[in-house]
């Protein structure tokens, strides 16, 4: 049994590693922090897990998360930079959720979460953990920096594309959209069902801290590091779910008869990504509490741009599932343990 400790555990992503690992068969939560409700047992705050953990949050303490084999960070951004290399130095691994870890370059980290990076040695280490690309690497990895939501979906659409050099890489487009729960469950009156419901829009059209951490991994799958990317995200009113969709101007347009069968063949063997047939449109719903990314490619009429539509529920494969999943890989588990669950409809 992985001995488990979850510092964050009353926020959204938190409860969500609650969900996941209580039906985890090779893993153990055995404590979880939270600074506000500390002392409350966990099953009076969140209902939905009584009869499943006889557990209270407790005040986040260096001795007690170093005897976790493994400790999960889902904090704001500054927390796990702060705390995760003391618990790293006595033994325990961990998985950072925020994007103390994501990003290479720490001068634009920096610019984009507004403070100085206190540990750049491990921001150096961490391994991005996005295990269809660095599974090797997350197998031993100390550290290992959760993508965001909006990348994931960004990413593993357009890779295969980007890998194989097929198409422009100076105007790709990612037009994405989230529901409420991306922003976290802390108050927030823009965020209230009076505010965003009955209604959509853009945000951070100028720039969203998400760009950077997108282009770097889209940099990484091209080899190119000039490449331009153009990031828009909307704030849909529903709660769980992202869906991306995504525009690149192929190289040769004799290319669009292999893009199929080469996204097949590029996520065959990945429990966690479904291309489906050509010209389907993925919903959020259809992931929906699952650790899946369903994503489909399209050509509009005498066009040469290719379109994939990219869908992932925010909270799972965005966020706690992929974390789950990464642990599974750094401890030799098989990949998709306690995360078997299909999505739920409607
Ligand atoms: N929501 C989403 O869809 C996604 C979120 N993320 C990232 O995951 C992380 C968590 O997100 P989310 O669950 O939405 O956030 P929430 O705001 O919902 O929860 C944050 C949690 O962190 C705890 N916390 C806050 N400040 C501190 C601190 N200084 N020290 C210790 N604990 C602290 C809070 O409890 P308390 O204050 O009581 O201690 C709370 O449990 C964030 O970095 C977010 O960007 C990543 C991908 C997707
Ligand atoms: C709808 C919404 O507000 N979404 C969040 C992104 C989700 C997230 O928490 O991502 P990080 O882990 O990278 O911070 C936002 O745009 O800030």
């Amino acid at each position: 049994m992985i001995k488990v400790g979850i510092v964050g555990g009353t926020g959204y992503t938190g409860v969500e590693l609650l969900r996941i690992l209580a039906t985890h068969p090779e893993a153990e939560v055995s404590c979880i922090t939270s600074r506000s409700e500390a002392g409350l047992a966990v099953a009076d705050l969140y209902p939905n897990l009584r009869g499943h953990y006889d557990l209270a949050f407790s005040e986040p303490d260096p001795d007690t998360l170093a005897q976790c084999d493994l400790v999960f960070f889902a904090t704001p951004h500054g927390v796990a930079m702060r705390l995760a290399p003391e618990l790293i130095a006595r033994g325990t691994r961990v998985v950072d959720l925020s994007a103390d870890f994501r990003i290479k370059d720490l001068d634009v980290w920096a610019k984009w979460y507004g403070m100085p990076h206190e540990t750049p040695e491990w921001a150096e280490k961490a391994v991005y953990g996005l295990p269809e690309v660095a599974r090797a690497a997350i197998r031993d990895a100390q550290l290992v920096a959760n993508p965001g939501c909006y990348p994931t979906a960004v990413q593993l659409g357009l890779i295969p594309l980007l890998e194989n050099g097929l198409v422009k890489t100076d105007r790709i487009i990612a037009d994405a959209k989230s529901g409420a729960s991306g922003a976290g469950r802390q108050a927030n009156v823009g965020m209230l069902h009076g505010e965003i419901g009955e209604s959509f829009k853009a945000y951070g059209a100028s720039g969203h801290r998400h760009l950077p951490e997108i282009r770097q991994g889209l940099v990484a799958a091209s080899g190119d590091s000039q490449l331009g990317v153009t990031f828009v995200p909307h704030l849909v009113p529903m709660i769980r779910g992202i869906e991306a969709t995504l525009y690149a101007e192929l190289n040769n347009p004799a290319d669009f008869d292999r893009l199929q069968s080469l996204y097949e063949a590029r996520y065959r063997d990945e429990p966690f990504v479904d291309v489906l047939p050509f010209g389907s449109h993925p919903d959020t719903r259809s992931v929906r509490g699952a650790n899946h990314c369903r994503m489909a490619l399209h050509r509009q009429e005498d066009s040469n741009l290719v379109i994939i539509t990219s869908v992932i529920d925010n909270l799972v494969k965005g966020a706690a599932g992929q974390a789950v999943q990464n642990m599974n890989v750094m401890f030799g588990l098989q990949e998709n343990l306690g995360l078997q669950a299909p999505a739920m409809l409607p």
